[in-house]
C-alpha cells in the first residue's frame, strides 16, 4: 500500500479505516441531520440542518472535485441557482452537500418525488389550536370563552427562504413542474407566496442569503417530469460526469479499507464496464463492489477474475431485475469485460 504521505490530494475526513465505528458515527450525525430535515416536514419542527452535520464525510477534494464545487459556490455568491445534472452516483448528492456546508448557513435538505406538492414545500394548515379565555370580571363570575384558532406549519422552502438556507433540492425533477409554480416569483421577485395561508403575512420576502442547488438525474431531468421553462430560464446548469480514474480511485478508498492494488482493478473493471454495458455503472457501483471484495476476498483477491464477476454480477443485477435471461447475459458480459 502506497505511504498516506505520497498522496497529494486532500481528502477531509479520515481516509481508510480498519475500526469503522468513527465513521459510523459520522454517517449516523449526517443520517441524523436528514431525518431531522424530514421528520421537521411532518411535525412542524425546523427542517433547519447545521451545515458541519450535513457535510459529506469522508469527502475526497481532488482538483477535479474542487473544480466544480468552486463553480457551484461561485454560482452562489453570484445569487444564482445552480442546477447539478448528471448520471446515477456520480457524487451529485455529495457536490451539492459539499458546497452547501461551505457556505456555512443552515441548509434545508428536500427529496422530490410524486407526493411532493405546493402543500409540501411551502406549508399547510395542521387543523386547530384550541384555547379557553377565561373572563372573572365581575366578582364570583367565571366567564369562558373557548377560541378556535388555525394553526399553520411552515414546510421547507418557508423555512429556508426565511431563515436563508442553502436549500438542497435532490431529485427535483421526480416532483410534479405544478409544484415548482412557486419558486419563480422566489427566484423572479424574491417573494415566497404560501397560497392556502390566510391573512396579511401570506407572502414571505426571501432572505438575502438564501441559495438553491437542485440536482437531477440526467436521464429523468430529460424523460420523466418536463419542469417549465421559466424556471429553468433561471437556473444555471453543471453537468457532472463520472470523475477522472484517480478521482475514483481516492473515492472507494476512502469509503473501503482495501489495498492499493485491490482499489485500481475494482476502479479499471468499473470504467470498462461502463463503456461496454448498456446500463449505468457509477461511482457508488465502484464502492459496493469494493464492499463485497473485501468481504468475499478469496485466496486471491481482486486476480480472481470469478471472483470479481460474482461481485460485480451481484451489484449490477438489480438494474436488470426481472428481464428475462439477464443476469446469464449480464454475468457473460461482465465475465468479458473483466
Ligand atoms: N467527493 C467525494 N468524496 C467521497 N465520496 C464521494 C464523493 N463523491 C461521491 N462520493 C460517493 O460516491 C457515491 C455516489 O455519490 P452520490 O450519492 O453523491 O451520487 P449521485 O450522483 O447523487 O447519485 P444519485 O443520482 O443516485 O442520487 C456515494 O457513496 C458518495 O458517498
Amino acid at each position: 500500500m502506497a505511504d498516506d504521505s505520497s498522496r497529494k490530494r486532500k481528502v477531509r475526513g479520515r481516509k481508510i479505516r480498519s475500526d469503522r465505528k468513527p465513521k459510523e458515527g459520522r454517517r449516523a450525525k449526517k443520517e441524523l441531520a436528514r431525518t431531522a430535515s424530514s421528520v421537521g416536514e411532518r411535525n412542524g419542527d425546523s427542517p433547519l440542518a447545521d451545515p458541519e452535520a450535513i457535510a459529506p464525510d469522508p469527502f475526497v477534494e481532488t482538483d477535479a472535485v474542487t473544480s466544480l464545487r468552486d463553480r457551484i459556490t461561485g454560482w452562489l455568491d453570484a445569487d444564482q441557482p445552480v442546477h447539478l445534472i448528471g448520471p446515477t452516483g456520480c457524487g451529485k448528492t455529495a457536490l451539492a452537500l459539499s458546497a452547501a456546508a461551505r457556505r456555512g448557513r443552515p441548509v434545508v435538505w428536500l427529496n422530490g418525488d410524486e407526493a411532493v406538492d405546493t402543500a409540501a414545500l411551502v406549508g399547510a394548515h395542521a387543523g386547530g389550536e384550541r384555547y379557553e379565555e377565561h373572563d372573572r370580571f365581575v366578582s364570583g363570575v367565571d366567564k369562558k370563552t373557548q377560541i378556535v384558532r388555525e394553526r399553520w406549519v411552515d414546510n421547507p422552502l418557508s423555512v429556508a427562504v426565511r431563515e436563508g438556507a442553502t436549500l438542497v433540492y435532490n431529485e427535483f425533477s421526480r416532483s410534479d413542474p405544478a409544484a415548482h409554480n412557486v419558486l419563480l416569483s422566489v427566484f423572479e421577485e424574491g417573494v415566497l407566496e404560501r397560497p392556502g395561508k390566510r391573512g396579511e403575512d401570506r407572502s414571505i420576502d426571501v432572505h438575502p442569503e438564501f441559495r438553491a442547488i437542485f440536482t437531477s438525474n440526467d436521464v429523468e431531468y430529460a424523460g420523466v417530469h418536463e419542469q417549465q421553462d421559466a424556471l429553468l430560464d433561471r437556473f444555471v446548469g453543471v453537468h457532472v460526469e463520472y470523475y477522472d480514474d484517480e478521482t475514483e480511485r481516492e473515492i472507494v478508498r476512502t469509503h473501503v479499507d482495501l489495498s492499493e492494488d485491490d482499489v485500481e482493478t475494482i476502479v479499471d473493471a468499473t470504467r470498462s464496464l461502463r463503456e461496454d454495458l448498456d446500463i449505468v455503472v457509477g461511482t457508488r457501483a465502484a464502492i459496493t463492489a469494493a464492499k463485497g471484495v473485501s468481504v468475499f476476498d478469496g485466496e486471491n483477491g481482486t486476480d480472481d477474475d470469478e471472483l470479481l464477476t460474482d461481485v460485480f454480477t451481484d451489484v449490477l443485477s438489480p438494474k436488470i431485475a426481472g428481464e428475462g435471461d439477464g443476469i446469464d447475459d449480464l454475468r457473460s458480459k461482465i465475465s468479458e469485460t473483466i
